[in-house]
């Protein structure tokens, strides 16, 4: 068996973070291989590592059995080596056929752009994916016209110009619609007829064990396990990605105890649909599952941030609707956000205007006497253990952590019935996470309801009584009791069935 990649012992680190500590992976040619983690686990960098885009702290590369250091993402496209991005990088004013050959556009015999046969040349790209992409997909349109499915075809269009012998598709299904999913694997198993080796990274398990020929799984920055698709089942792949499976101090159960304070009936938004929750009084409800399966989203179109385009929301048995930010603050909802740079800082201001600022929209005025608010802000700013010198300091002062403590003190001071959690500890540090969460403990045997998105696995399953699992903006599963671990949290966000 020719292998088209062999990587040993790769190691990459970006300052203080150790992103690959083992990077492994034996990839024949003609094979269809997947490379299967968590999030964070370090497939993106050994991806980028082998195409070029970054130069290993160590380790060894070969390519088609030369040993290799690419310096450039050009290098390793020389050699026949190309990755699709997770981050898509096409130029949006530009048309499709100048994305899929920009910079390496067919010239005629005098040196100009030969425009005809980079548009027949486009044509039969496009003309692969059949009735699976819609009209507007077009050589000549632009980019930015397309829907996201075809962007994202674009995109793969663009790496298969290159005509490589070897493909990294960094999650490259994620836009696809099931039609289009079905073309592409059609295409991915006629290259590798011709020979061409695909890496397959993907979040769907499903796929994984309908496409590929072996999987490479990572842990935490290590290779920690190579199989055969043929001789594993979907079960043992979740075991090795999750590794020592993480169990929480079992809890009391809160739900059924009571009237649920909140219920969200059958809603739909921007990135989410048909999600059915229901929170108990003093309960922490966490939205699980991968990155960006619409956790957040559901969390602001519950904040009125963005629109509900169907369902309904029921507080204490009643029927309400929350069609702004400050409807939501009426009826005693409240949302921290992690993105601080975004969603929470007034910049400029001091810590005092910043801790004031949600009272002063659910008031609706614009100015609340400081005699009375001070102490209310800083006894919430205390109880978060949140340290500066004055109110009247400016908020940048604040290391990263501290702003943090103030901006989910503001949202304290409005007493909220429902705290909406934005996975709230982004970027902070570890005391201040501890500070947060036994705040959270405390707010929720106070009788609060609590719904906290986290992108740490170990923050829901520490803090969380029950969690509700997102994949692709839909509830899949809910776990509680016993199924409450790393184990079926992962299978979950996998979509192992
Ligand atoms: N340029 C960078 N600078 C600092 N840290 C980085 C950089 N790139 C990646 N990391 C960190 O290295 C670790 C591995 O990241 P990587 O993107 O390779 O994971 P991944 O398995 O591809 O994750 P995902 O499934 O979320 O795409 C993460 O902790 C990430 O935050």
């Amino acid at each position: 068996m020719n292998m088209a990649i062999e990587a040993k012992s790769l190691t990459k680190t970006f300052g203080s973070v150790r992103a690959l500590t083992e990077g492994r992976l034996r990839v024949a040619e003609g094979e269809i291989h997947a490379l299967l983690g968590a999030n964070g686990c370090g497939k993106s960098t050994l991806s980028k590592i082998i195409a070029g885009t970054h130069a290993p702290s160590s380790g060894s590369l070969r390519i088609n059995g030369q040993e290799v250091s690419f310096a450039s993402p050009r290098a390793a496209e020389d050699a026949g080596v190309a990755l699709f991005y997770q981050e898509l990088s096409l130029i949006p004013q530009l048309s499709v056929e100048a994305n899929i050959f920009l910079g390496r556009e067919p010239r005629t015999a005098v040196g100009a752009i030969d425009r005809k046969a980079m548009r027949a040349m486009a044509q039969k790209l496009i003309d692969r994916f059949g009735e699976a992409v819609g009209p507007g997909l077009r050589p000549e349109a632009r980019v930015s016209d397309l829907q996201p499915g075809e962007r994202q075809i674009v995109e793969i269009l663009k790496v298969y110009a290159k005509n490589p012998r070897i493909v990294i598709m960094d999650e490259a299904t994620a836009a696809l619609d099931s039609r289009q999913v079905a073309v592409f694997f059609d295409f991915l198993r006629e290259k590798r007829g011709e020979g061409v080796s695909t890496v397959f990274i993907s979040h769907r398990l499903a796929e994984v064990f309908a496409i590929c020929d072996r999987i490479t799984v990572m842990r935490n920055g290590e290779t920690v396990a190579e199989m055969t698709v043929a001789d594993t089942t979907q079960e043992e792949v979740v075991r090795m990605m999750v590794g020592d499976i993480h169990r929480p101090q079992k809890r009391a159960a809160k739900t059924g105890t009571a009237t649920p304070i909140f219920e969200v009936r059958n809603i739909t938004g921007a990135r989410f649909h048909d999600v059915s929750l229901s929170l108990a009084p003093g309960e922490i409800l966490g939205l699980g599952g991968l990155q960006g399966q619409g956790q957040s989203a559901l969390l602001r179109g519950l904040f009125g941030i963005t629109p509900l385009t169907a369902g309904t929301l029921h507080l204490e048995g009643r029927a309400c609707r929350m069609r702004r930010p400050a409807q939501a603050m009426a009826e005693g909802l409240a949302y921290v956000s992690g993105d601080r740079v975004s969603d929470s800082v007034l910049q400029g201001r001091s810590i005092y205007e910043n801790l004031l600022a949600a009272l002063v929209m659910r008031e609706g005025k614009l100015w609340l006497s400081p005699r009375q608010m001070a102490p209310r802000l800083s006894a919430e700013a205390a109880s978060l253990k949140t340290k500066y010198a004055q109110l009247s300091d400016a908020i940048n002062t604040l290391s990263g952590g501290n702003q943090q403590k103030v901006f989910i003190a503001r949202w304290l001071a409005t007493q909220p019935r429902i705290l909406l959690l934005d996975d709230p500890t982004k970027g902070i540090d570890l005391g201040a996470k501890a500070d947060l969460f036994a705040l959270i403990r405390d707010l929720a045997d106070k009788g609060v309801g609590i719904i906290l998105y986290s992108s740490e696995e170990s923050e829901l399953l520490d803090n969380c009584d029950r969690i509700a699992v997102f994949n692709g903006g839909a509830v899949v599963t809910e776990l509680s009791g016993a199924t409450l671990d790393s184990f079926h949290l992962t299978r979950a966000a996998f979509g192992e069935s």
